[in-house]
């Protein structure tokens, strides 16, 4: 297999025609950078372990937390305001010091690198202010995603059009004449130019109408499904935990609650708190 061959994700015995019908492979997984430390057997894919830190030298805004996707899984956190959530992100993402725990990817502890390595080691991450360029073409932006890569690109970008067809017919326009959703895709298409092995999107759908966030759950499944590890923190608990293999509802910086999506949609507690009875 080329590298040329290459698309969204990681490898192995996944099949990846939900994402990509043509039947193009898999990267080989082998991309390496920066120090990493030996992980744990039987780790998830992903995992921020026992995570406690805040910003700078303030309080502490994380307190034992631990969020981990699995292999071709969804995870989502949800929570109130001022939970934590995208401050859990950061800290897997590696943008927040951590003062106890540790963050696994792949079976490796990458708790030492710096977000850029960690782009190199394969998260790809779309925060929650999407950084697209709004007088970039669209094309443009997503060549920024391949910054990290030698190889040609092309094929790649080519699938995030697949994916994202709204965005393929706009490719050469500014992005900033893109409706917020499009624009949206144009950033979760920036991140998969990096050829990530996990996805991680914090409020992929904010702002956008209920069916182009509708649209944009079914692209998150298509990516999932095929392989890629998706984690998101969503403000709409009910349709996250709908699509969600794990979620997680964090409150004041820790677990409050975990199970599979279904799970937690029947918990009273749950359902009381944070989805409306
Ligand atoms: N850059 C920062 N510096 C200091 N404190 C911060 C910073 N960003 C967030 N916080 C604080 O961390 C806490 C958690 O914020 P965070 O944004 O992680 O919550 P959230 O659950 O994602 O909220 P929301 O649903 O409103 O987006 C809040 O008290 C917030 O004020």
């Amino acid at each position: 297999m080329s590298d040329q061959d290459a698309v969204f994700g990681n490898r192995g015995n996944r099949d990846w025609s939900v994402v990509n019908t043509n039947g193009r492979g898999s990267i080989d997984g082998t991309r390496r950078s920066g120090p990493v430390g030996e992980g744990r057997a039987g780790d998830p894919f992903l995992i921020g372990e026992a995570m406690t830190g805040g910003y700078g030298s303030g309080p502490d805004i994380l307190h034992d937390c631990t969020i981990a996707v699995e292999q071709g899984q969804i995870a989502v956190i949800v929570g109130p305001n001022g939970a934590g959530k995208s401050t859990a992100m950061k800290a897997i993402f590696g943008m927040l010091h951590l003062r106890q725990g540790s963050v696994r990817l792949n079976g490796q502890d990458i708790t030492a690198l710096n977000p850029q390595d960690r782009v190199k080691a394969g998260m790809g991450f779309v925060p929650q202010v999407n950084n697209i360029f709004p007088s970039m073409t669209v094309e443009e932006n997503l060549e920024m995603g391949a910054y990290i890569r030698r190889d040609d690109f092309k094929a790649t970008m080519e699938q995030v059009y697949e994916l994202f067809p709204a965005v393929a017919a706009k490719r050469r326009q500014a992005a900033g004449e893109l409706s917020g959703g499009q624009r949206q895709q144009v950033a979760v298409g920036r991140a998969l130019m990096t050829q990530p092995k996990v996805l991680m999107l914090d409020e992929p759908t904010a702002g956008v109408s209920p069916i182009v966030m509708d649209e944009l759950f079914d692209r998150i499944i298509a990516i999932a499904r095929g392989g890629l590890p998706v984690l998101m923190v969503e403000q709409n608990a009910r349709q996250a935990m709908m699509i969600a293999d794990k979620a997680y509802v964090l409150v004041q910086g820790a677990n409050a609650h975990t199970g599979t999506g279904k799970e937690l949609m029947q918990n009273d507690e749950v359902r009381r708190t944070f989805l409306g009875g």
